[in-house]
């Protein structure tokens, strides 16, 4: 882990994955269960050079793929901080390499919280053992993947029983389509 001073350090090292119900670190090639599910974490069908793709271990059935997908089945949440953009752009001038896995979340679904108000999260899965970090996009991909969850930024805390004692913003990664057992996670996001 690389350094950082002064609010970007007490923002990182407060982070705590049981906060939110998370694994410390995760282990490759070897199932594990977060939040109730089962899944693995190995070498993408994309290809060894695209690195470590996330596997379902079971079915995962949405009912109907048609309606709203903010419905669909809970499959885990983002294990990070969730950063304020001027919190995330002190990061970057300290440490421009972290911006590979931004993700800038403007989608405050039935809120009325204005732009300024985007949070960042570091998809990068080393730094946090974030699960949701190894979910591999459908851009470019041949043949084409269809993507099968996504990414949604809730306001306030994350249903029970997981995180009972984190009271903040969350993201999700919620299933958009039944997911078979053995099937790779993909969702659709631009990287740098
Ligand atoms: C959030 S990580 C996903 C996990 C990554 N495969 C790993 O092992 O760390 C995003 C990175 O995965 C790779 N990646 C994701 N989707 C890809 C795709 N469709 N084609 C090629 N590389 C992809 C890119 O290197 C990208 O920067």
């Amino acid at each position: 882990m690389c350094e950082f001073t002064g609010k970007c350090a007490n923002i990182i090292q407060s982070w705590n994955p049981a906060v939110l119900g998370l694994l410390d670190s995760l282990p490759y090639d070897e199932e594990v269960v977060v939040w109730g599910r089962r899944w693995i974490v190995k070498t993408s069908t994309l290809g060894e050079r695209h690195g470590y793709g996330v596997y379902a271990c079971e079915d995962i059935i949405v009912e109907d793929s048609t309606s709203c997908h903010r419905e669909g089945p809970t499959l885990f949440p983002y294990g990070g901080p969730i950063y304020k953009r001027r919190h995330w752009n002190m990061i970057l001038r300290q440490h421009p390499e972290w911006k590979t896995f931004a993700l800038e979340m403007d989608t405050f679904a039935g809120s009325t919280r204005r732009h300024s108000d985007v949070r960042v999260i570091d998809g990068d899965p080393i730094r946090s053992g974030n699960i949701a970090g190894f979910i591999n996009s459908t851009v470019g991909t041949r043949p084409k993947r269809k993507a099968n969850c996504e990414w949604v930024f809730v306001e306030g805390p994350p249903p029970a029983p997981y995180g009972e004692t984190y009271h903040e913003d969350h993201c999700l990664v919620l299933a958009t389509r039944t997911i078979r057992s053995g099937d790779e996670l993909f969702t659709h996001y631009e990287w740098n």
